[in-house]
């Protein structure tokens, strides 16, 4: 018998955040973006009655609803229930979330002026917050708590586009016209949202995630010199990682991102997160032996027979041996009409492929 005192198990040990690290893992991580949301009908029942944006702001909603999909599916971490545009809701921006579409802003930025007169966020208007996160670090225990924000260039096209857009024409215009004015505000976008992660990380979270959803609709060049400076003053912005500020896993994350993964990487992520068009095996010869893999199975699939959702499944696991680290994930958000049981089925499933 060891003597040994018994240490409880810390969500710094636990499989997700050393796969982040390249550590060996037990058996493959697994959590989904958009885990908790319409797919689970508790979430609905929850969440009836009060607008998106308020039950972000509820320090309970907020706590029970990030707990929802841990307790039913399983998963390996929980991700914090809240949403890219609300640090500049809190800010005191008019957005609202319209169900089926999205953030819809009342004013959009369309001039210099309009991006001088964006208000800062005041750290000590995130109260809520910091209680949410410390509740809910106390109610996972061993499970670590994923936190996030909105990269710079994805809030950027919802204030200059007022609300989603497929081809981000304005605020591709708006990024070559008005060159000064972009720097200006996606330098403001990323004081801000350095701040929302950094009361994640000081109330307990133990990874963090970049949200740069649409990042994939530029080209490498202008990711490269008009982008990539801003997302990276977004991981900065935690602390010298070298003096152990803040020394959390960061993940980073795109849609259509095939063209810029390696750059992706360089905004100094240890995990870079792949949509599904491209195989992990590819994904790791173009984002290097340096950092983790997250993905990558299409939302889409889990709408598919059984059969079928079995196979891509295994492909996905067996395609992330190619990487460092693999977090299994879908390549983007759970689909709203997904049958959860599916996605319990996942959990089990990747698991009982990757178990040591
Ligand atoms: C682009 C983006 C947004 N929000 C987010 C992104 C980046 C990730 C991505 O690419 O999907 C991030 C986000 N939004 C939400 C989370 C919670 C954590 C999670 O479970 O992943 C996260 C990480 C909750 C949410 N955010 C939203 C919901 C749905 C709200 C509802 O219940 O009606 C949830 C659970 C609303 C939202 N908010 C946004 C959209 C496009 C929508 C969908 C609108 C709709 O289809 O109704 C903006």
């Amino acid at each position: 018998m060891s003597t040994a005192p018994a240490v409880p198990p810390s969500p710094a040990d636990s499989d997700l955040v050393r796969a982040a690290r390249g550590l060996p893992v037990d058996r493959t991580p697994v959590w989904f973006m958009r885990q908790a949301g319409r797919s689970l009908p508790e979430y609905r029942a929850l969440r009836a009655g009060t607008a998106m944006l308020q039950a972000c702001q509820d320090p309970d909603l907020v706590t029970e609803i990030t707990l929802q999909p841990v307790r039913r599916h399983g998963v390996d971490a929980a991700i914090l229930f809240s949403d890219i545009v609300l640090p500049l809701v809190v800010a005191g921006v008019d957005i609202e979330i319209k169900p089926g579409v999205g953030p819809v802003v009342a004013s959009p930025v369309r001039t210099v002026a309009d991006v001088d007169a964006l208000p800062g966020l005041e750290p000590d208007r995130l109260d809520f917050l910091a209680t949410a996160v410390r509740r809910l670090v106390a109610e996972l225990g061993p499970t670590p708590l994923i936190g996030f924000a909105g990269a710079p260039f994805t809030l950027a096209t919802y204030l200059i586009e007022g609300g989603p857009s497929k081809e981000h024409a304005r605020t591709k215009a708006f990024m070559y016209a008005e060159p000064e004015a972009w720097t200006r505000l996606l330098e403001r976008l990323a004081v801000s949202a350095a701040t929302f992660l950094r009361v994640q990380v000081d109330n307990g979270a133990s990874a963090v995630q970049l949200f740069d959803s649409w990042a994939g609709v530029l080209s490498a060049a202008d990711y490269a010199a008009r982008v990539l400076p801003h997302s990276r003053a977004v991981f900065d912005g935690l602390g010298d990682r070298e003096r152990g500020e803040r020394d959390v896993p960061r993940v980073h994350f795109g849609v259509g991102t095939g063209e810029l993964l390696p750059l992706l990487g360089d905004v100094g992520a240890d995990v870079v997160g792949v949509d599904w068009r491209v195989p992990l095996d590819e994904a790791a010869r173009r984002v290097g032996p340096q950092r983790t893999l997250q993905g990558n199975l299409d939302p889409a699939v889990l709408l598919a027979d059984r059969e079928t959702v079995d196979r891509e499944v295994r492909r996905v696991v067996e395609q992330g041996r190619a990487a460092r680290g693999h977090v299994f994930n879908l390549g983007h958000g759970v689909l709203p009409e997904t049958d959860p049981g599916v996605l319990t089925h996942v959990v089990e499933l990747v698991h009982e492929l990757s178990q040591r």
